[in-house]
Parts: C-alpha cells; sequence; structure tokens
C-alpha cells in the first residue's frame, strides 16, 4: 500500500493524537488519513503505542518492519505547542538529513501554527525548500569530512565500497548512506528492491508527519511525548526552538548482575502495603486476590526477609542548587516564583539525577532508570516553568505520570473475566507458569488455583515440568492439599505433549481452568526455551504468566527480555506468542525495594496479574498502583 502511494516527502501531516487513538486533523494529501483509517498506515500507530506511551521516546528512532517493507520512524517534539512530528521513511534510505530536517520543520511549522487551523496546504513549499536545505547540508557535512579522511583509509573505503557493491544489496546500501561522493557517482543506479537511487537523498516513501498534542521536546531525535497532557491542548504560544541532540547512553548489552538475596530468620516488623482493596483514585488494579488465613503450604519453611532501608533523603529540591549556583541564587529563586521562560536540559539534570539515583535505590534496573529519565527530560525541557514551583517538583511531578501510564495496566487484567468468556466456549482457560528457577512458579500456581477455587472456578493442574527430579511431587502435594484433579506423566517426557493431554482431559472433564507447570528454566538455556517455545506455541494458551522474584534488581530486565526474545527467535510460528502478564512473587521480602515491578512492566509490557505475598495459600494479591508509584518516590 504505502509504496504505491509513493510519497516524495513533500508534505506535512498532522494528527490527532488523544488517548492512543489516532484521528487525522490535518492531512494535506489525503493519503495518511486513508491508512490510519484502514489501520494499514500503523508505523505511526505502533510508535504512538510503543514508544509515546510507554515513556520509551527517549530512544533516537524506532524501527518498523512491514510485510515487504521496513521503516525508520524519527520524531521530535515541539512541547509548548503539543505537537510531535515525525518522519517515516523507508529504513533502506539511511537518510542522513532527517534529524536536521525535523528540527527545521519543527521551528518552522510553530511560526504557523494555529490550533484552529485544520489545513496547511502554504506549508508545502516552505517543506521542499527546508528538505533541500537539509539535504545540501548533509552534502556539504559529508564531503568536509571525506576531506579531512587521510588517503589510505579512503583508498580502504573505496575498496570495502567495490566489495560491498560486489556482495549484494545489502552492502550497497550502506555504501550509499555512508558515502556522499561515491554516491553521486551512483546517481541513476538501481537498488535491488526497484527503487531508484538517481539521487543519493531521494525519499521515495518518506513522510513527515506531525502529531497534535504531546509533550515539548527539543531535541531532533530524541524526546518525549507528555501523553498526559492529551486533552490538554495548547490553546497557543510560538516558541523558538532550540535544538538539543540527545542519544541513550544505555548500553543495552550491558550484563546486569543479580541482587543478593538478603536472609534473615525474622521479617521484618514493618512491611509497606502494597495492595490496599480501595485504591485513591478508585482505580480497579489494587483488589486483594486472596485474603483472609489460609493453610499453610508444606515446603515453605524459609521465611524470606530483607534489611530495611534507610530512608533516602526525600529533598529532590537540592537538586536545584547546581542551577543556583550557576545562575546566581536570587535568579534562581525568581525562576522558581515567576516562572522560567522555557525548561532548558541543565535545569533539569540535577533533579532528574536525584531521581534517577532515588528509583535504583528502590531496585529499579539501572538502564529503566535511566531511559524513564531520559524520557522525562525530553517531556519537560522547553516547558515553562509554573510560578512558585520548582524545578524538582515539576520533575518528580513529571515522573509521577509516567511510572503511573506505565504500571497502571493497558489489558484487561481480569482473569475471571475470561476464564467465563473461555467456559462459554466450552473450552477450558489455559494458563502456563514461566520463569527461571526456584522463583516460586508452583507455590504461586498453588496459590492462583486456591483463589479460583474461592471463585468458583473448577480448576486442573497439568504437572510439565518433566525435567526437575521432584517438581511432579511438589505439585501433587499442592493439588492433593487443595483437592484438585492433577495431569501427570512423570518425567523426560515432553512437556509440550503433556500439556496438549492436560488440556483435552479438561476439555473432557469440565474443568473451566488448566493451571500449567513448567520448568525452571535460565533465560539464556536454548533448549529448555526452545522446548518452552513448542509448549506455548502447541497449546496456545490464553496466559502466559511470568513469575518473578520480587527481589531481583538490574536481573529483571535481562530475564525478561531475554524471555521475550527467546520465545520470538525459537517460535515456529510468525506470529510467536509472548509473556502476557507478571506475577511478582516474594514481596512481602522487599520491604520498600519496589523497583523490580517497574522494570519488569517497563521491559516487557506486560502488566503485573498477581502479586505474591507469603506462603500460605491466601497470599496472593493484586498490586496497588498508586501505592508503589508512592514508594518508588519516596
Ligand atoms: N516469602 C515468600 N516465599 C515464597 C513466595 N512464593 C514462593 N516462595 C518460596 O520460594 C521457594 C521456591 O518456590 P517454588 O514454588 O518451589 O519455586 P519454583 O519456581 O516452582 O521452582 P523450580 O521448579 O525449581 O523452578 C519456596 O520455598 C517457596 O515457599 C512468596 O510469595 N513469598
Amino acid at each position: 500500500m504505502l509504496k504505491t502511494a509513493h510519497l516524495h516527502v513533500s508534505l506535512c501531516r498532522i494528527v490527532v493524537l488523544e488517548l492512543g487513538i489516532l484521528k487525522v486533523l490535518l492531512d494535506l494529501e489525503g493519503k495518511v488519513r486513508r491508512f490510519i483509517e484502514l489501520k494499514r498506515w500503523s508505523p505511526i500507530d505502533t510508535l504512538i503505542r510503543s514508544c509515546l506511551l510507554e515513556e520509551r521516546s527517549g530512544a533516537a528512532s524506532y524501527n518498523y518492519d512491514a510485510p515487504g517493507a521496513s521503516y525508520t520512524l524519527k520524531w521530535t517534539f515541539h512541547n509548548e505547542l503539543g505537537l510531535v512530528f515525525v518522519a517515516v521513511y523507508q529504513r533502506i534510505l539511511h537518510l542522513l538529513y532527517v534529524d536536521d530536517l525535523l528540527a527545521l520543520v519543527r521551528r518552522e511549522f510553530a511560526e504557523i501554527y494555529d490550533p484552529k487551523r485544520t489545513v496547511y496546504n502554504d506549508f508545502d513549499e516552505t517543506f521542499r525548500q527546508l528538505r533541500m536545505e537539509a539535504e545540501a547540508r548533509a552534502e556539504e557535512l559529508k564531503k568536509s569530512k571525506q576531506m579531512v579522511k587521510p588517503v589510505n583509509n579512503v583508498k580502504k573505503q573505496g575498496q570495502a565500497q567495490k566489495a560491498g557493491f560486489d556482495k549484494g544489496n545489502k552492502k550497497r546500501e550502506g555504501n550509499l548512506a555512508a558515502d556522499g561522493g561515491d554516491a553521486d557517482k551512483g546517481k541513476g543506479s538501481k537498488l535491488e528492491n526497484g527503487h531508484s537511487n538517481g539521487n543519493n537523498f531521494e525519499i521515495e516513501e518518506s513522510r513527515m508527519t506531525a502529531v497534535v498534542n504531546g509533550k515539548e521536546n527539543t531535541s531532533s531525535n530524541v524526546s518525549a511525548f507528555d501523553v498526559s497532557k492529551l486533552q490538554k491542548r495548547t490553546k497557543s504560544g510560538k516558541k523558538t526552538d532550540t535544538v538539543v541532540n540527545k542519544g541513550s547512553k544505555v548500553d543495552p548489552k550491558k550484563k546486569v548482575t543479580k541482587k543478593n538475596r538478603v536472609w534473615d530468620d525474622a521479617p521484618p516488623e514493618t512491611k509497606l502495603d502494597f495492595t490496599d482493596p480501595v485504591d485513591e483514585v478508585g482505580n480497579e488494579n489494587i483488589e486483594v486476590v486472596a485474603a483472609g488465613q489460609g493453610e499453610s503450604m508444606m515446603d515453605m519453611e524459609e521465611v524470606i526477609s530483607s534489611d530495611s532501608e534507610d530512608e533516602e533523603d526525600d529533598d529532590v529540591q537540592k537538586d536545584s542548587k547546581p542551577e543556583a549556583k550557576k545562575k546566581g541564587w536570587f535568579s534562581s529563586m525568581f525562576q522558581s516564583i515567576a516562572g522560567k521562560a522555557n525548561l532548558e536540559k541543565e535545569d533539569l539534570e540535577p533533579a532528574l539525577k536525584a531521581l534517577k539515583d532515588r528509583l535504583m535505590t528502590k531496585n529499579v534496573a539501572e538502564e529503566i532508570a535511566e531511559k524513564l529519565c531520559e524520557s522525562v527530560a525530553a517531556s519537560l525541557e522547553g516547558k515553562k516553568l509554573a510560578s512558585f514551583t520548582r524545578v524538582s517538583s515539576t520533575v518528580q511531578a513529571a515522573m509521577e505520570e509516567a511510572l503511573l501510564r506505565i504500571l497502571t495496566p493497558r489489558r484487561s487484567i481480569d482473569i475471571l473475566r475470561d476464564v467465563h468468556a473461555a467456559k462459554e466456549q466450552r473450552k477450558p482457560y489455559v494458563v502456563v507458569f514461566v520463569g527461571v528457577n526456584g522463583v516460586g512458579k508452583s507455590t504461586n500456581l498453588a496459590k492462583v488455583a486456591y483463589w479460583l477455587l474461592q471463585h468458583n472456578v473448577s480448576v486442573m493442574m497439568a504437572a510439565c515440568d518433566t525435567f526437575r527430579s521432584g517438581a511432579v511431587e511438589q505439585l501433587r502435594t499442592h493439588a492433593r492439599r487443595l483437592q484438585i484433579p492433577i495431569f501427570e506423566k512423570g518425567y523426560e517426557k515432553d512437556p509440550a505433549i503433556v500439556a496438549k493431554e492436560a488440556i483435552q482431559e479438561a476439555t473432557r472433564n469440565g474443568s473451566d481452568v488448566v493451571l500449567v507447570d513448567t520448568a525452571g528454566r535460565m533465560q539464556d538455556n536454548e533448549p529448555l526455551m526452545r522446548a518452552l517455545s513448542k509448549l506455548i506455541y502447541l497449546n496456545n494458551p490464553d496466559l502466559v504468566l511470568f513469575v518473578g522474584e520480587a527481589l531481583v534488581g538490574n536481573d529483571a530486565v535481562d530475564q525478561l527480555s531475554k524471555f521475550n526474545q527467546k520465545l520470538a527467535d525459537l517460535s515456529t510460528s510468525s506470529n510467536p506468542r509472548l509473556i502476557d502478564g507478571i506475577l511478582l512473587t516474594k514481596f512481602d521480602t522487599i520491604d520498600d525495594k519496589v523497583g523490580a515491578a517497574l522494570s519488569m512492566v517497563y521491559i516487557s509490557g506486560a502488566p503485573v496479574m498477581f502479586v505474591g505475598c507469603g506462603q500460605s495459600y491466601t497470599d496472593l494479591k493484586k498490586l496497588n498502583v498508586k501505592s508503589i508509584v508512592k514508594t518508588l518516590l519516596k
């Protein structure tokens, strides 16, 4: 579809983002509207869902793969006006001037933008000129870079390019993108995908889009969208732009280390209750799943405790000190009282640094804390500081909103409703429990079984940990104590087949739910991950529940991202199933170090469905999102 549109970047489109639903407000060509309405043009939709709404807008760019074509999306924000400018182009083109172009368009468009206006035909010509300007600048830059290259390097480059051309399309693209001079020589050559390469910078399928209603951002390629302000569209105000290039400093390959557990004989005296039955905002995420005294479980003799952490000094406002130092006490004070013209990156840095440290003391993975801070920074840059407001308060409020947004489930976590829906179709509802070794899969599977029984749902357990000696007996013990049937076939059987037979049996005997226990496995264990992938593919469960310990810090990211990655890579399906939800165990042992909840949700996008908080069958609750956010920021 997009190919036939063949849009030579000559237009600017504006779409409205309202609570994740895309609507076209401005459409200079009419095509984007059609794509969005028909849901064929989903790169923007995906960008909004995957980056902007999930506080991932600190990323430099986003790659969107569609059948037959791959696109790169880059964006920038005008927070003051609530606009997001998005450039979408075929990845194959490796355009070098997009960041520059985005910054130019952002500046120029802000000059003529009027929220009441819906058509900007007059911007077409400006856009064309800006594009030429950006192209020319990129060309100049490349030439000047080439000038300073040592002769032997140029020679090597030439050889490499030749080899690249010989090797095929992929290398050729790289050469064309990386070397302006040679690319010129290649004018008129055909790329293997059939696109004309008449100009090194020719954009055959790129488009420039502005999304209305966002956060401000001054970066041309790294920025965040203030989704919370979606409905508070800025009425007016034209700001001058400052382009600040930012980049993620996070090394995604950085190996994270698991935090040691602290074992103690006695549980800590005071525990924070993250599972209040009543939410201050009436949020249904905070419901006690199983309450009251239940029988304690066998094999749960260990009492885990963690040292309670000293309360961190909560004076985030000390972050304003460097600012005060730099700008002088009076001007700093004046700014916080009268309102600053526009927040700059340096104004935000101290507060963000303090906030990042605070998140990390709560066990939020460093990588996540950093990304969140980048996203919050980008959402605030260029914004006017409200009167009588300190930078630190503004930063804290923005972070609070971001955390709430991340932790609030976007999909239904009402299992009972889904169980009843499956029952109506005369199918058992199947939940597969997955996770690394010893995190509490079997124990919490039993808790979920108990909770379901409390809601008059009939349950069957499936002993599909055919790997670890003793696992079947452990599950059998839980089944006996809860008086529910268990389907087991012993050890060394293919767990995928055992699960399949269990589901067939449940269908025959009319069980409402099948809870499938699986072997614990390290995220790097390829044979076991392959077996899990097969189990999921073969049985297509209703819910793939990742069971993870609330004790993990940086390891949370590694575990979850690799589980998902392996499930995707090793699946034989073109549309592989990933983790649908999270069950966080051992919440009773972490005191206020609740960061794993945030890290896991952030990295997987899956909601926390349950929280295991003890060793009784009744110790299963739902996450109190507000309380978690409060604790994270305390
Ligand atoms: N304090 C506390 N302990 C828990 C909780 N959930 C599980 N445990 C304990 O964690 C330990 C491991 O639980 P299991 O259910 O055997 O873990 P598993 O993931 O099935 O283990 P593998 O089959 O080896 O992967 C047991 O001692 C449980 O009692 C919890 O919410 N709080």
